[in-house]
This record gives structure tokens, sequence and C-alpha cells, in this order.
């Protein structure tokens, strides 16, 4: 890795006891913040993500802001899977567990197309349950999952077991 993708992945704070007592919240705020600390890790990203890809899928929020950076610069659109309420014509719907409460997202109508190699770009691969919610609704729409390539996994919550054969990429493994 080089050194500036490590000074990139260093901006990364740890702050206690956020959102709930016993978590270990990973802000990458000032990651995003630094202007060449976020190109960085977009080009790893893009690397990471490899060929063979019709498609990004992301999950708001701040899965849309590495997507978006990194689909335009791979040439890639992007499926935004969202947090309920915010989509007149929903494909599908899962509720799932995360590390701190539950949540559900939804695919919009029209996003993916059937038998499309669509790869998953998220911030943090924590429980998987983020992940693998929007690999079921990928599924259900008839794209491929290519792949997840994420900036941090926190391996102590195996977020990988729940992703069966799908290849997971991270920048950086805490
Ligand atoms: O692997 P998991 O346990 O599912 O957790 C990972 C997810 O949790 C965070 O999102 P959050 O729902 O906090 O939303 P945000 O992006 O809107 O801050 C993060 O951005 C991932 O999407
Ligand atoms: N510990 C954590 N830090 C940042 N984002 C998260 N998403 C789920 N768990 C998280």
């Amino acid at each position: 890795m080089s050194r500036e993708l490590e000074r990139a992945l260093d901006l990364v704070t740890e702050i206690r006891d956020f959102p709930e007592p016993g978590v270990l919240f990973r802000d990458l705020t000032p990651l995003f913040g630094d202007a060449d600390a976020f190109r960085h890790v977009i080009d790893a990203l893009g690397e990471a993500v490899g060929e063979g890809v019709d498609r990004l899928a992301a999950v708001e929020a701040r899965g849309f802001v590495l997507a978006a950076a990194l689909g335009y610069a791979r040439g890639l659109g992007v499926a935004l899977v969202r947090k309920p309420g915010k989509l007149p014509n929903v494909a599908g719907r899962v509720d799932y567990e995360l590390e701190y409460g539950t949540a559900t997202l939804e695919l919009p109508m029209g996003s993916v197309n059937k038998g499309e190699r669509v790869a998953i770009v998220d911030d943090v691969l924590a429980t998987g349950g983020t992940v693998a919610a929007t690999a079921e609704l990928l599924a259900s729409a008839g794209a491929e999952v290519t792949g997840v390539t994420v900036v941090l996994e926190l391996t102590e919550l195996d977020g990988r077991s729940r992703l069966g054969s799908v290849p997971v990429h991270a920048l950086r493994k805490v």
C-alpha cells in the first residue's frame, strides 16, 4: 500500500460509545474532508473493484459519497439503495439488523437491469447486514453481485460470513 493511502486511512478516527454504549465508531469524516486523502481512497477503491463490472451499488448515506466519486472515475452508473420512505417507486425492500439497531433498505425501481454485474461499495463493513441486504435486493432484481469493496472492514464482527461466496475487498482491516 502506498504511503499516501496509509496516510489517508490513518485519518479515520475512533469514537468510543457512539451511537450507543459499547460501540467503537469509525468516523470517516476527516478522510472525506481531505482532498488528497479522498482522491487516494477513490483511486484504491477503483482498483479493488476490478474489471468486468457494469454498475456500482451503494447505500445511503456514506456509501453514496464514495460511489459517486468512484462511478465518475470508472465511468460506471450507481444504483442508489435508500433508507425507507424516500423513493416513489420501489423495486424491493429488505429489513435487517445493524451493529446498532435495525434498519430497512429499498432499491429504486429500474436502477439495475437483469443480468447486470454489480459491485457494492460502502465505507464500513461491520456486521455485514447492510451489504447482505443490498446483495439480496440486487439479486431479487436479477443482477449479479460481483463483489463488495469497502474502505474499512471491522473483522471482529465477521461481516464476511454473511456474504457467502461474494468476494470482499477492504482497503484496511481493523
Ligand atoms: O455492516 P453493518 O453492520 O451493516 O454496518 C455497516 C453500515 O453502517 C453504516 O451505515 P449507517 O446505517 O450507520 O448509515 P449512514 O451511512 O447514513 O451513516 C455504514 O455506512 C455501513 O453502511
Ligand atoms: N463501528 C462502526 N463504525 C462506523 N460505521 C459503522 N457501521 C456499523 N458499525 C460501525
